[in-house]
């Protein structure tokens, strides 16, 4: 039996000593930049080392795909594992469509009648041959991390449906939730528990390696796109818990559209950082002009949410992702969750969510946003999501914090050179222009047709993001306020119309932030205002006459029957 230290133990440490290992066993050529977590040009490895290619981990931060995993998810899992992907194949609420029509009728799958729990019950044994195949492969990995990734993958989507699926049948037949199975049976529990050992994660759905990145395919190798062929009508999801080919597919296939274009935010970073450290202006404007351009192709993408994914659909997939966590006040697992075969202790982890996402979290601690936020709880929470991603991605993200702030990022950019200053805001701004949008998004998905006041990664929902979009339009604000009529009359004298451009839209951007700040406060106050009383926002239900105040197109309260019914199960 494993112990629960050696489960909760992250690879914090572990698996990056093995990644730094793994690093050092293919760094024979110059292949590193001065940041050894940025693998430099993945080609170089493959040519040079084939091997070493392989047993790197499936998440390496690279120039090359940015945040993404460094090869495309495996599809097809091998054929001892044919009973679990069955599985996966026959639990998705929508089975997927066998005509063009899209008004054809679907058959509805495992989940939609309830039935997974029973059938992972009879269908996996704990003697089963896929207990016995995770076993012999982790026994030797070496050069088998693909399938490795694949396989944590897929047994994410299992637990969750296993744990959830209760949950979700009470929610979709009456609008409340109920608590999730208390148990996760040996077939599942052990197996996950191994797997996410060897990646260095907890045993539990992620972001990265299970829901969002590791979760696709590309249909034509040749597509040309904004994204290339990584662009989202080139791209199919592998798992679903609702419909591979509806909203479902349209909320995850966005943020991979989206993480396609971090090569761009890790190439421009990792530039600017070397343009401080050899007083190069003109390589550091440079690389913030092409962090701008990648933020700005990041937030079109962004927008292409609302029609790529139906904001009354969310409901009907969001069940799943929750976690067990946070241990106090999550009444969907009051008790935790104790893993058979592993542990007889409870536990609890968070559920998956974008926080766990690096877009936003590189802006921040680049442009040094990050000392704006205050000591509270809620940046202790932005912190605490950190730990939930590949052990690469968390220590180039936290080394980031550091580096930038060593290196003097901000006050590089402040001195006032050309056009530095006004890269830096419209930077801001472009991490302002993201939050902003996210907590519309969260408005129009989730605020809108449910009370219930935590978010899938555990946070409460109408504080969390409300505050770190407050500081992050203070710092717009602040750093407007350095801006000043000198700055303008110096880029207008220096680059003329294009100069006249980038000071309005420095101008435009700071004074936006002002308005918005006064519109963000009052929200803010009216939602907390209607709750019906204070225990930091766990396990309160809002009044809705004052949601009605902020939505006002809201004509009636949640009807029993309503949220996520779509008329299956
Ligand atoms: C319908 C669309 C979306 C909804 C409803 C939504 C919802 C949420 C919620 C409720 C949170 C709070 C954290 C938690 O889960 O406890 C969150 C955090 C976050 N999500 Fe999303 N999300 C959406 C789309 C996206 C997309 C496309 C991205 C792109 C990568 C993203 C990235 C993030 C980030 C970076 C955070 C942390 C925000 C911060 O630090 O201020 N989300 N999301």
């Amino acid at each position: 039996m494993l112990t629960l230290s050696r489960v909760t133990a992250r690879a914090s440490s572990t698996t990056h000593g093995q990644q730094q290992r793994l690093f050092a066993s293919v760094s024979k050529a110059p292949i590193f930049a001065s940041n050894p977590h940025v693998l430099e040009d993945l080609e170089v490895v493959r040519n040079g080392d084939k091997q070493g290619i392989e047993a790197l981990p499936p998440f390496v931060v690279s120039r090359e795909r940015g945040f993404l995993p460094r090869q495309d998810p495996m599809v097809n899992l091998p054929p001892q594992f044919k009973n679990l992907d069955s599985l996966l194949d026959r639990m998705t609420i929508h089975q997927p469509a066998k005509s063009s029509d899209p008004n054809a009728e679907r058959a509805p799958g495992l989940l939609a009648l309830g039935q997974f729990g029973d059938a992972v019950e009879s269908e996996l044994k704990v003697d089963g041959p896929e207990m016995k195949a995770v076993k012999d492969l982790l026994a030797d990995p070496q050069g088998r991390n693909h399938l490795i990734a694949a396989l944590f993958r897929d047994y994410c989507f299992a637990v969750s449906s296993y744990l959830l699926e209760p949950t979700d049948q009470a929610y979709r037949k009456t609008g409340k939730y109920v608590p999730g199975r208390k148990v996760l049976p040996a077939q599942l529990a052990v197996p996950i528990t191994q797997l996410a050992e060897n990646l260095g994660h907890f045993p539990f759905m992620e972001y990265a390696s299970s829901y969002a990145l590791q979760n696709w395919k590309v249909k034509d190798p040749n597509f040309k796109g904004p994204a290339g062929r990584l662009s989202f009508d080139n791209l199919e999801l592998i798992r679903a818990f609702e419909d591979a080919q509806g909203s479902e597919r349209g909320f995850i296939l966005v943020h991979v559209e989206m993480v396609a274009f971090t090569n761009i935010l890790i190439s421009a970073t990792e530039d600017a950082l070397a343009a401080i450290h050899a007083d190069d202006v003109k390589g550091f404007e440079n690389a913030f002009e092409r962090l701008l351009g990648g933020y700005q192709k990041i937030n079109r993408s962004m927008d292409t949410m609302w029609g790529r994914s139906k904001n009354g659909d969310y409901m009907k997939f969001r069940t799943f992702i929750y976690g067990t966590a946070p241990k106090k006040g999550n009444p969907m697992f009051p008790e935790g969750v104790v893993y058979e075969g592993v542990s007889e202790e409870p536990q609890w982890y968070r559920g998956e969510s974008g926080a766990n996402d690096n877009i936003i979290p590189l802006n921040d601690n680049l442009l040094e946003i990050v000392k704006n936020f205050p000591k509270n709880p809620l940046t202790e929470q932005l912190r605490e999501f950190r730990k939930y991603r590949p052990a690469s991605q968390r220590d180039y993200v936290n080394t980031l914090e550091f580096r930038a702030q060593d290196a003097g990022v901000r006050d590089f950019a402040m001195r006032k050179i050309d056009r530095l200053t006004a890269l830096y805001i419209l930077l801001v701004e472009q991490n302002r222009e993201f939050r902003n949008r996210h907590w519309n998004f969260t408005k129009e998905y989730i605020i809108k047709h449910t009370k219930f006041p935590l978010a899938t990664g555990g946070s409460p929902i109408i504080k969390y993001l409300p505050h770190n979009l407050d500081v992050v339009l203070r710092t717009l604000e602040e750093s407007y306020a350095d801006f000043t009529p000198m700055d303008t009359a110096e880029l207008v004298t220096r680059h003329g119309f294009a100069g006249e451009i980038l000071a309005k839209q420095v101008e435009e951007a700071g004074v936006r932030a002002q308005a918005q700040r006064r519109v963000l406060d009052r929200e803010v106050k009216e939602l907390s205002e209607a709750r019906d009383g204070g225990d930091n926002g766990m396990a309160q239900q809002y009044d809705t006459t004052a949601v009605d105040k902020v939505f006002q197109d809201v004509k009636k309260p949640p009807q029993r029957g309503w949220v996520g019914n779509d008329g299956v199960g």
